[in-house]
């Protein structure tokens, strides 16, 4: 399996979106982090501006709903045009019907866990996603600390995947960088995004080259 680096434009310029995306046009997709007050008590951007983000980028758009209510507001995200639709199992009412509604409209189908869900109750899951996402800090804010505790839960699900032979990303989401990076993939994660380590660095495609060239090393 690939390493793949979706940096995410939490950590770009909101007022130059598109230049900022074109700076890491070297990256897999384009990680957008869609928080709305209530799920998670942070704000950053909906439909209207993330349709354009998709019309812009160089790159495939990588969606990451940090929302309440996915079953009502995921599908327009996936008719958007995103590549992948992420939506939180602890928001989501049915997720096998949402995770298919995704697939119908296109796009790859994510399933995202905060740090204390335990990923037992979602292994039957795995056969209807395309990813899971294993967050590695508490959703809401970019620049925080990688939690350590997190990685049990990675290796638990990349078992199961193999178990069920199934072809399932595993993305770790949250103070990924050089520091942290060969350990999530060693553990089992595939798919890794960094906001403040990308852009927070003086050579953004070099920095994007680093930690896949450090992933790669590590990804079994
Ligand atoms: O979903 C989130 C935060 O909730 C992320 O995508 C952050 O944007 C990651 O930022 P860094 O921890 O890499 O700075
Ligand atoms: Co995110």
């Amino acid at each position: 399996m690939p390493a793949l680096i979706n940096p995410s434009i939490l950590s770009a310029d909101f007022a130059n979106l598109e230049r900022d995306l074109h700076a890491i046009a070297t990256a897999d997709a384009a990680h957008v982090d869609v928080m709305d007050y209530h799920f998670v008590p942070n704000l950053t951007l909906g439909l209207p501006v993330f349709e354009r983000l998709v019309q812009v980028s160089p790159v495939p758009v990588d969606g990451h709903l940090m929302i309440a209510d996915p079953d009502r507001w995921a599908p327009a995200y996936a008719e958007a045009g995103a590549a992948s639709v992420t939506f939180h199992a602890e928001a989501a009412q049915a997720p096998v019907r949402l995770a298919r509604e995704l697939r119908r409209l296109g796009a790859r189908a994510g399933v995202a866990l905060r740090p204390a869900t335990p990923v037992e109750p979602y292994l039957d899951l795995l056969a209807e996603v395309d990813m899971i996402l294993v967050m590695t800090v508490e959703p809401g804010f970019g620049g925080q600390s990688f939690i350590e505790g997190t990685l049990p839960k990675i290796r638990r699900a990349r078992r199961a995947i193999s178990e069920q032979d199934l072809d399932v990303h595993i993305q770790v989401d949250g103070g990924v960088s050089r520091d942290t990076i060969e350990r999530a993939a060693e553990a089992g994660a595939n798919v890794f995004v960094a906001g403040s380590a990308v852009y927070g660095a003086e050579d953004v495609p070099g920095e994007i080259e680093t930690l896949r060239a450090m992933a790669e090393r590590h990804v079994h």
